[in-house]
């Protein structure tokens, strides 16, 4: 657990970055610190590793004060990741990993293998540890960095913007694998980012800080999401928010009716002109795309004759995948599929939002029933 206690840092040309803040971070958790720059996330996050120190407060690291640890034995215990990585340039990706390990006494084989091991973890290819850092993309460069925290197997993770620096589908990428990474290992994680959206898609708790280094909310990101404490946090959180809010909402009760299907290689005989939407399916039950209303097939059913599907909404998923899959779809009904992306059935916009309605306003909808 990481608990900042009424911490202020004044640095020494009079700047306050951090006002009077207290905060808790709980164990085995992520919190997001998110706020636009210059409002203290960088500061906040160095007081823990002792890069920076606090003009006044405290900060306790498991119960005991940090100040109270030489910094380089409480290091060891905080793995800690920068934007673009900060990766040795001379050393190949193995050794830039196994470098802590190292320090701490293992030996070079062992660390080396530990470093190979860690490497796929972060979903990197073995053969990748024998190259050198410039070798790599950004997105890979990343990766190693996250490893290289790792490596001393650190209860706690302090990363400081470190997917800012790749382009919007690497970061994506990199955010699953992180949140894949942390159900498993169960690190108590500080991550500082500037994006909302990916404070909300990676905290448990999201902590906003505005200008001066003030606290505006530390809540979770539904709730964030629900109840903006102020017109800062609701500025900075987006005008979707309302949309953005299904992604916490569970599908239950959503109802996916059936409609006409057919399949892929399906002879014009098997498949009669209708004048609604049939929804192809393969030969393993999973959606391929539409046919469209009164649309002939000629020969064989083939993709190339379909009307390219919307998203697929996962039954159990959260409601905002089902919304969106009636949205993108070119009937207008949003195909719902079970986790071995087999076909379920249909969900019509109206009916999701009739769900959201009832979760939302559930004395109303039963007083009107
Ligand atoms: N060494 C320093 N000396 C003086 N002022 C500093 C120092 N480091 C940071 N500051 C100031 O403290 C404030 C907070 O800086 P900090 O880097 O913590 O913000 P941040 O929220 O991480 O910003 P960004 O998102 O731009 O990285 C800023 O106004 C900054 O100019």
């Amino acid at each position: 657990m990481i608990e900042f206690r009424t911490v202020r840092k004044q640095y020494d040309d009079g700047a306050v970055a951090v006002q009077e803040l207290s905060l808790t971070v709980r164990a085995g958790t992520v919190t997001a610190l998110v706020g636009p720059s210059g409002c203290g996330k960088t500061t906040l996050l160095r007081m823990v590793n002792r890069m920076i120190e606090p003009s006044s407060g405290t900060v306790l690291l498991d119960g005991h004060d940090v100040r109270d640890s030489d910094p380089a034995v409480l290091r060891r215990g905080i793995g800690y990741v920068i934007q673009q990585a900060g990766l040795f340039p001379h050393r190949t990706v193995r050794d830039n990993v196994a470098t802590v390990p190292m320090l701490f006494g293992r030996s070079r084989r062992r660390a080396r293998r530990d470093a190979e091991e860690l490497i796929e973890r972060v979903g990197l290819s073995r053969e990748m540890g024998g190259r050198y850092p410039s070798q790599l993309s950004g997105g890979q460069q990343q990766r190693v960095g996250v490893a290289r925290a790792l490596a001393a197997d650190p209860p706690v993770l302090l990363m400081d913007e470190p997917f800012s620096a790749v382009d919007p589908v690497v970061r994506a990428g990199l955010q699953d694998e992180l949140m894949r990474l942390q159900e498993e290992l169960g690190k108590t994680v500080l991550f500082v980012t500037h994006d909302i959206d990916e404070a909300i898609k990676l905290g448990d708790r999201v902590a906003v800080l505005r200008q001066g280094g003030h606290l505006a909310q530390y809540a979770p990101p539904e709730e964030l999401l629900a109840r903006p404490a102020d017109d800062f946090v609701t500025s900075f959180v987006g005008r979707d928010r309302g949309y953005r809010r299904l992604s916490f909402v569970d599908s239950a009760g959503l109802d996916p009716a059936p409609v006409d299907t057919v399949h892929i290689g399906d002879t014009s005989a098997d498949v009669p002109s209708r004048a609604e939407w049939v929804l192809a399916l393969d030969a393993h039950e999973r959606p391929r795309g539409w046919l469209h209303p009164n649309a002939t097939v000629r020969g064989q059913l083939t993709e190339d004759q379909l009307i390219a599907g919307g998203s697929l909404h996962t039954l159990g998923s959260p409601l905002r995948g089902a919304l969106d899959a009636a949205l993108s779809a070119p009937s207008g009904l949003g195909v719902v599929v079970d986790g071995d992306g087999g076909f379920v059935g249909v969900v019509t916009a109206r009916h999701v939002l009739d769900l959201i309605e009832a979760r939302q306003h559930p004395a109303l909808t039963e007083g009107a029933a």
